[in-house]
């Protein structure tokens, strides 16, 4: 199985890199970005890319497109470790909506949605969808989700994506009115399904909470906790994702 993890920043894809066997690493350039392979500690047939995409969801969107697409020509990988991805996840630090998501706890999205996609009139908000436009939300495989909450003990719900880190009680409640199912946001899942669902892939996106959604106080984030929990889920993420079958896409 051949899976491409998405991260923001650096320290995200180290601290998933941290639950892999070290010497495993090898790195591969594909335009704009760098993959680092690695494999399982306990081994099994896994193959992991990790990808420090950038932050926000196109930076998201156009890395995990390229990597994508240079999996599906097929250029540089070797014969034991080529060919398309059977899965794409999104994963990094988030905020959590409270009291659901605690920080340092983990959230699994069985929603992917882009919360601020969409225009302002003067009955509120109304998203892209609703103008006759694309998507505003991608669905990972039930059975995957279950899976793989079931081994990492994360909660599940909507994650949202938003292109403006929320700073204010007022914005909270106002995204948690328009989607109660919401247990986090962050800035790049719906990026990263876009460009998997453009290649008919699967897409999970797993946050590590760091700080509550709210108002701002950059001062009490978590990273710490949040990148250690983030190592922690990814530890046991292997052994699910080998038993899940990828053509299963039964909901
Ligand atoms: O402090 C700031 O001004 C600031 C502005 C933009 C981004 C950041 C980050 O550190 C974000 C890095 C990364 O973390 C995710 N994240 C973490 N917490 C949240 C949140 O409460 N709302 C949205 N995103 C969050 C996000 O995916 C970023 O990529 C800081």
């Amino acid at each position: 199985m051949r899976v491409l993890v998405a991260t923001a920043v650096l320290v995200e894809r180290d601290a998933v890199a941290a639950a892999f066997a070290p010497s495993t690493a090898r790195e591969y350039a594909i335009p704009g970005a760098t993959l680092s392979r690695v494999a399982p500690p306990q081994g099994g047939p896994a193959v992991f890319d990790l990808l420090a995409a950038g932050v926000g969801p196109a930076a998201a969107a156009a890395a995990t497109a390229a990597a994508l697409t240079a999996a599906a020509l097929d250029e540089q990988s070797d014969e034991q470790s080529s060919g398309p991805y059977d899965l794409v996840v999104s994963a990094g630090i988030g905020g959590g909506f409270q009291p659901e998501a605690p920080v340092g706890s983990l959230v699994l999205a069985d929603e992917i949605t882009a919360a601020d996609l969409g225009a302002e009139t003067p009955a509120g908000f109304v998203p892209v969808t609703e103008l006759g436009f694309g998507a505003v939300t991608h669905r990972p495989p039930e059975s995957l989700v279950r899976a793989v909450a079931a081994v990492t003990g994360a909660r599940t719900g909507a994650v949202l994506t938003v292109n403006t880190v929320t700073g204010s009680a007022a914005r909270a409640a106002e995204l948690r009115r328009r989607h109660p199912r919401a247990l986090a946001e962050a800035m790049e899942g719906f990026g990263v399904a876009e460009a998997a669902a453009a290649h008919g892939v699967p897409v999970l996106e797993l946050r590590a909470v760091s700080n509550p959604v709210g108002p701002r106080d950059r001062a009490a984030w978590r990273i710490g906790d949040a990148l250690a929990a983030l190592t922690g889920a990814f530890g046991k993420l292997a052994p699910a994702l080998e038993s899940w079958n990828p053509h299963d896409r039964t909901q």
